[in-house]
C-alpha cells in the first residue's frame, strides 16, 4: 500500500444536489480513509446513489467539493472533472445497482474490455496491435494475467470461457467487481453489490471485499441495504436520511444509535433493531 494508510482518500465537503424543487443531498460532509471499507447507508430515497453519481461524475453537484487524494499526494477535485477523467486520472471505479456486464461476451473477455485503454496505449493507437508488436504483446499478456488473477480470486477461472450472462447471479455480481478491479482503481464505489444475493453468495461477496481491502491498494465506498454485509465488513458507516447525514461511526456505534434505528425503519423499533443487528 502506498502513502499513509490512515490518511483520507476521499473528502466530501458541504455537498448539495438539487433536482428542481427536490434537495436530494443537503450540505453533506464526510471522509473516507485510505484502505478502509466505508459504507453509505440510509432508507430508500436518502440520497446515497446521488452521492455516488456526484463522486463518479454522472452529476455535477449543485454546490460543494469532492476531493480525491492519492497516496503520492496528488489531488483531484472530482466535481470539476468529466466522468471519463474521474475514472482515468483520479482512478475511481464504480459498479451499478443493476448488473451491466456484456452478457454475450465470456467472463475473460469482460475483464479484458476493462483494460482496453491500456492496450490501446500499448498499440500506439495504430495497427501495432494487429501485427502483434513486442510492446503490444507484452501489454496483452499482462492484461490476460490480470484478468486470470481476478477470475481465480472470484472462483471463476474454470469458467473463464463461458458467456457472462450464463453465470449464476452471484458470480455475475463478483465478476462485475473483478472487472472494476482490472482498471486498478484507488477507490472502488459499489452500489448495492449484495442486492439479490442469497446468504452464501453474500458471504462470498464479503470475502471478496475483505480481500480487496487487505491485499490491494484500493479503498472501498459501499452503498448497501443488506445490513449483515455492512455490519460485517465496514470500517466506518455514514448514515443518510432525507439527504442529510444523521450519524457516522463504527458498525457498533451505528447499530446502537437510536437516531439511526428510528430513521432507518420508522417507529417499528423491534424490526429496526433486528435489521440493524443484521438479522433481516
Ligand atoms: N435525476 C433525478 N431527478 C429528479 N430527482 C432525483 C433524481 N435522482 C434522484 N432523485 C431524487 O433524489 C432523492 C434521492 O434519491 P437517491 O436515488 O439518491 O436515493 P437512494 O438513497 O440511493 O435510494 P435507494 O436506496 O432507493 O436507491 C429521491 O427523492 C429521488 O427521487
Amino acid at each position: 500500500m502506498t502513502g499513509n494508510p490512515t490518511a483520507n482518500i476521499l473528502e466530501v465537503d458541504h455537498l448539495s444536489m438539487r433536482f428542481g424543487g427536490i434537495v436530494a443531498v443537503k450540505d453533506l460532509s464526510f471522509t473516507a480513509k485510505r484502505g478502509d471499507i466505508t459504507a453509505l447507508i440510509g432508507p430508500n430515497g436518502a440520497g446515497k446513489t446521488t452521492v455516488f453519481n456526484c463522486i463518479t461524475g454522472f452529476y455535477k453537484p449543485t454546490t460543494g467539493m469532492i476531493r480525491m487524494i492519492h497516496g503520492d499526494s496528488r489531488e483531484f477535485l472530482l466535481e470539476r472533472l468529466f466522468d471519463f477523467r474521474i475514472s482515468k486520472l483520479a482512478k475511481v471505479a464504480r459498479t451499478f445497482q443493476n448488473i451491466r456486464l456484456f452478457a454475450g461476451m465470456t467472463a475473460l473477455e469482460n475483464l479484458m474490455v476493462a483494460q482496453h485503454n491500456g492496450l490501446m496505449r500499448a498499440s500506439g493507437y495504430t495497427f501495432l496491435g494487429l501485427i502483434g508488436s513486442p510492446g503490444f504483446r507484452s501489454a496483452e499478456r499482462s492484461a490476460i494475467d490480470r484478468a486470470r488473477y481476478w477470475l481465480d480470486r472470484i472462483g471463476l477461472l474454470a469458467r473463464a470461457d463461458e458467456a457472462a450472462g450464463n453465470l449464476p447471479y452471484g458470480d455475475q455480481r463478483r465478476l462485475e467487481i473483478a472487472r472494476a478491479m482490472c482498471s486498478r482503481p484507488a477507490l472502488l464505489c459499489l452500489d448495492e453489490p449484495a442486492a439479490g444475493l442469497n446468504a452464501r453468495e453474500g458471504e462470498a461477496l464479503s470475502e471478496l471485499l475483505r480481500l480487496i481491502r487487505n491485499e490491494h491498494d484500493t479503498s472501498i465506498l459501499l452503498i448497501e441495504h443488506d445490513m449483515s454485509v455492512v455490519m460485517q465488513i465496514s470500517d466506518r458507516i455514514i448514515v443518510l436520511d432525507y439527504g442529510v447525514k444523521i450519524s457516522e461511526g463504527t458498525p457498533q456505534m451505528i447499530r446502537d444509535d437510536p437516531k439511526v434505528i428510528a430513521a432507518y425503519l420508522g417507529t417499528d423499533e423491534k424490526t429496526a433493531i433486528a435489521v440493524m443487528a443484521g438479522g433481516a
